[in-house]
């Protein structure tokens, strides 16, 4: 249908009257311009005529007539002293000045870029958290997101950095998939790249999303406050675990909590699994644990790198060995399994003749075996038997015997790890830029945030057993005779040696290292 055009007299009508609009607007903004310091003026002797009221009528009726007569002989002066009046008039127009100039308004509400983003957030999640027989629903399309997030923090970039939202009843909170599918779309539109927890409330029918900071890397080797059968695995969250030892980072002390690990016979968790991306930092949590270790025990150190990264600790007391070779690894394998055997002997005899646990069972044995994967393959090379065989007995009747038994491989080598390796290691470590799916198959539950792809060195996962999926950061333990080493970590590790024992070693120590000391 073709349009009729507008009679002339509407449209010619209409352009005047925007026109005539348009000069009243530009004459109402210049007269706001010159008007300003007027209306700032009047706005503060506003506010002082109401301070004054108030102070009045707060004064009690007694103190009301010495107040009056101060003020009328303050006035009487003012007037009386050469040009007292002037500056009493430009003394109260500056005060009024001041009151009322434009304060900026406090902020009660996202501005214009952040409602966008909760506008565009709630439309994403109108599929997943809306049926069509739902008669009210809390998300729809074009609906009021008001009504669903009740809670936001955005950061200085304009970034969510916390939300709760509500969601219907009958979402089905209780599957992970249909949860992980909520948590993908919220990491992905509020921002890759940091890490995020969610906290269901199945309850409630709540999510809280909030991003976490990373977690601090200042803290370097050291002793910990720990009984022994006690070992720090790194550093984790406040609220993620009850406890909290005193820490020095950097030049500071202060209060950290600790992922721990118990080792020894009551231990449920009596063995660990270290699995990490190739640098992430799995030799470096070994070399930690073993300077624990070495306070109440006996270390051996099986190292299949070959790259002399435990070589700072030969010698020392307390080292039983510290192998790189296949033959090196073997023979003091099938020692650690026959030494295991003998301590439970020793152990049940001592228990059937009624005598307390002979000391040299109950001093903890630690093995500690880094890349096995590589020993797998030259003893099948060479048509040798693998040395992890020889971990069957550690690790089956190690608890009893006072034997732990850690063992660290790359993630791309999981596969070359013997069957008894998976079954008794408990506790567990992923370390490195790692997958949730990734994280899942080696702890055996997912993480409750969303693993970020760049971490620092040391930075991972823990679990202990059945217990909660940790984030964790290892305390800087580098080899101190690396000369990558900085000065201050070399003194934070050879402080933690135990006293050498042999000669041979102190002629390994670097002569700088041995000048400083
Ligand atoms: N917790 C940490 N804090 C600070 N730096 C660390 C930490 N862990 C590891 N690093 C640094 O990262 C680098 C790699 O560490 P490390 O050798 O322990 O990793 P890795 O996983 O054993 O590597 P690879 O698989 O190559 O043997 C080293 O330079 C080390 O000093």
């Amino acid at each position: 249908m073709a349009r009729r055009p507008l009679p002339r007299i509407l449209s010619s009508g209409s352009a005047q009257l925007a026109r005539s609009r348009e000069m009243a607007r530009t004459a109402a903004d210049g007269a706001t311009d010159v008007l300003h310091p007027l209306i700032t003026i009047t706005r503060g002797l506003r506010v002082l005529a109401a301070a004054g009221r108030q102070k009045w009528a707060g004064t009690p009726k007694e103190r009301r007539g010495p107040a009056l007569f101060l003020v009328a002989a303050c006035g009487l002066v003012v007037a009386l002293i050469p040009y007292g009046p002037l500056l009493a008039l430009i003394s109260v127009m500056a005060a009024a000045a001041w009151k009322g100039r434009d304060r900026t308004p406090a902020r009660t509400g996202p501005d214009e870029a952040e409602t966008e983003r909760l506008r565009s957030l709630y439309e994403a999640l109108v599929p997943y958290f809306s049926v069509p027989e739902d008669p009210s629903p809390l998300f729809s399309h074009g609906g009021e997101w008001e009504g669903a997030f009740d809670e936001y923090a955005f950061d200085g970039d304009g970034r969510l950095t916390r939300l709760r939202m509500k969601y219907p009843p009958y979402f089905t909170d209780g599957e992970p998939a249909a949860r992980t599918r909520i948590e993908q779309l919220l990491h992905a539109k509020s921002g890759r790249g940091r890490e995020y927890l969610f906290d269901w409330d199945e309850e409630g029918n709540q999510l809280v999303m909030t991003v976490l900071a990373a977690l601090p890397t200042a803290i370097a080797a050291q002793r910990f406050v720990t009984v022994p059968g006690e070992t720090v695995l790194g550093f984790t969250d406040d609220d993620a675990v009850q406890r909290t030892v005193p820490v020095l980072a950097g030049d500071e002390t202060h209060d950290a909590p600790p992922v721990v690990w118990r080792t020894g016979p009551r231990s449920t968790e009596p063995h660990l699994l270290v699995a990490g991306q190739p640098g992430s930092g799995a030799t470096t949590l070994l070399r930690s644990l073993a300077l624990q270790a070495l306070q109440h025990g006996d270390v051996l150190i099986v190292e299949g790198s070959g790259t002399g990264e435990f070589a700072f600790l030969s010698g020392r007391r307390g080292v039983l060995a510290v192998e790189s070779s296949l033959s090196g690894a073997l023979s003091s394998l099938e020692w650690a399994a026959h030494e295991t055997e003998r301590r439970l002997i020793s152990a049940n005899r001592a228990r059937q003749s009624g005598h307390p646990t002979p000391d040299d069972v109950k001093c903890p044995l630690w093995i500690f075996v880094d890349r096995p994967g590589v020993f797998a393959q030259l003893a099948a090379a060479g048509g040798r038997p693998d040395p992890q065989e020889h971990l069957q007995i550690p690790l089956r009747h190690g608890r009893a015997a006072g034997v732990t038994v850690v063992v660290a491989e790359q993630l791309d080598g999981l596969e070359a790890l013997g069957e008894a390796v998976r079954s008794h290691t408990r506790a567990r470590v992923v370390l490195g830029p790692v997958t949730a799916a990734r994280v899942e198959a080696v702890l055996g539950a997912p993480p409750h945030t969303t693993p970020t792809p760049e971490v620092p060195p040391g930075r991972g996962y823990a679990r202990l057993g059945t217990g909660p999926v940790l984030r964790l950061q290892v305390p800087a333990t580098p080899d101190p005779y690396d000369d990558a080493t900085s000065e201050g970590h070399r003194r934070a590790v050879l402080e933690l040696l135990p006293e050498a024992l042999t000669s041979p070693a102190a002629e390994r120590v670097p002569e700088r290292v041995a000048a400083e000391g």
